[in-house]
């Protein structure tokens, strides 16, 4: 037995905003979760505070499964992002203990190495073509093997995924949410024109990959992944809202472009039938978002049956804990397809200090034991909450759409 003596949430700024939860046990060892939902931060910061942490006092630390079923079934209230992110932090925390306790990096107690590093992928994006392959080539020349590529459309102001700051993108850009405008049409004449171009300028050897956001119809979809077929795309991600999973059968039957979604996604139950009917070529659920390392592993188990791969979210807004919980068990699993990987600032890294390394297109999560993150909790403090959300998307009409 090893009881949990304290537990605490850890709210900091270091460029964006991140929850992170500390449990301590009473030999002194302590575990990190991430809890941060882009935009949403203080309602998991407070469901943790005022309805997990009291619960968690005296419990055994060793009994992460047992703990991850009480809060689950515990609540009545079950799934939905800012339950099963409370519930994450508490997972990925008790994860981070157990390996600590046994002198183990965590990929060890979750059955081993299944390779020698995670693929990942960076983020490449322009205001036009030019400019996005220009940054391709950048991250290439850095030993990247596969990238994702995002480039202006013309006749919009902006666009998701394109940035100012080209190292990095935050798209929880304003104290209130920033108001952009869509138009599919416009959108779907210049992306197979920037894969066209991307081919001939970057040639075969690298992945590439693009994010659509959820923004398209199914038939439209259908449409682009088809348009894409000729450039051998590594994925076409979230071609259209995954509320209704039946969706993707309409993209399915029109194209061979291997397709990936779930960055979203909370439980097994959102990706179930993606995943049973092989409507999807990846699973995008990280750690954070869908209920941590116990339950992402039903999932990933779930996704082998049928040839589905892991592709985990790696935004910005997911914490350096994230990252590293995320490569610990990328790197145990067999059905493990890439990873994202965008920089933080500095200030990130230097609040988060980490083991996590990138070498020649892969992300090893290290050797130290347990998750290999920690927290600078004296800095942590000089970089207050900021509130900053993420923007909406309206047509050229006016009428909301998809962000
Ligand atoms: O990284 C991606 O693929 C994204 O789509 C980024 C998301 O918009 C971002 O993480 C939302 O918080
Ligand atoms: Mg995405």
């Amino acid at each position: 037995m090893l009881k949990i003596k304290s537990a605490r949430v850890i709210t900091t700024s270091p460029g964006r905003n991140f929850i992170t939860l500390k449990i301590e046990t009473e030999d002194g060892t302590f575990g990190l979760g991430d809890a941060t939902l882009n935009g949403r931060e203080l309602a998991v910061a407070s469901y943790l505070q005022d309805h997990i942490i009291p619960c968690l006092i005296g419990r055994d630390a060793h009994q992460i499964e047992d703990i991850w079923q009480y809060l689950y079934k515990g609540a009545y209230w079950r799934r939905g992002p800012v339950t099963m992110s409370a519930i994450a932090a508490v997972d990925m925390a008790l994860w981070d203990i157990k390996a600590k306790v046994a002198g183990l990096p965590l990929y060890q107690l979750l059955g081993g190495a299944c390779r020698e590093g995670n693929l990942v992928y960076a983020h490449a994006n322009g205001e036009s073509i030019e400019e996005t392959l220009s940054e391709a080539k950048k991250y290439i020349a850095l030993g990247y093997r596969a990238v994702r590529l995002q480039c202006g459309v013309p006749g919009l102001s902006s666009t998701y995924g394109v940035s100012k700051d080209k190292a990095r993108y935050e798209p929880a850009d304003a104290d209130l949410p920033t108001e952009n405008t869509w138009s599919t049409e416009k959108y779907l004449r210049i992306v197979p024109q920037l894969f066209a171009a991307a081919r001939e300028e970057l040639g075969w050897d690298i992945h590439l990959l693009h994010d659509a956001h959820h923004r398209m119809t199914p038939i439209e979809a259908a449409r682009l992944a088809k348009d894409l077929e000729p450039y051998r795309l590594f994925w076409l991600e979230d071609a259209v809202p995954a509320e209704n999973q039946a969706n993707f059968r309409l993209i399915r039957q029109h194209s061979t472009t291997p397709l990936a979604v779930g960055e979203v996604f909370n439980s097994i139950w959102d990706c179930k039938q993606l995943i049973e009917e092989q409507l999807i070529d990846y699973i995008r659920a990280t750690v954070v978002h869908a209920g941590g390392i116990t339950h992402l592993r039903r999932i990933a188990n779930l996704a082998a049956l049928y040839n589905v791969r892991t592709g985990c979210h790696g935004a910005t807004d997911l914490s350096p804990v994230t990252m590293a919980a995320a490569l610990h068990f990328g790197l145990s699993i067999p059905n493990f397809g890439i990873q994202e990987y965008m920089h933080h600032t500095d200030e990130t890294n230097a609040v988060f200090p980490h083991g996590y390394s990138f070498s020649d297109g892969y992300l090893h999560p290290g050797n130290s034991p347990g998750l290999g993150v920690d927290i600078d909790e004296d800095m942590a403090k000089e970089f207050p909450y900021k509130r900053a959300f993420l923007p909406v998307n309206r047509l050229e009409d006016g009428g909301m759409h998809d962000w």
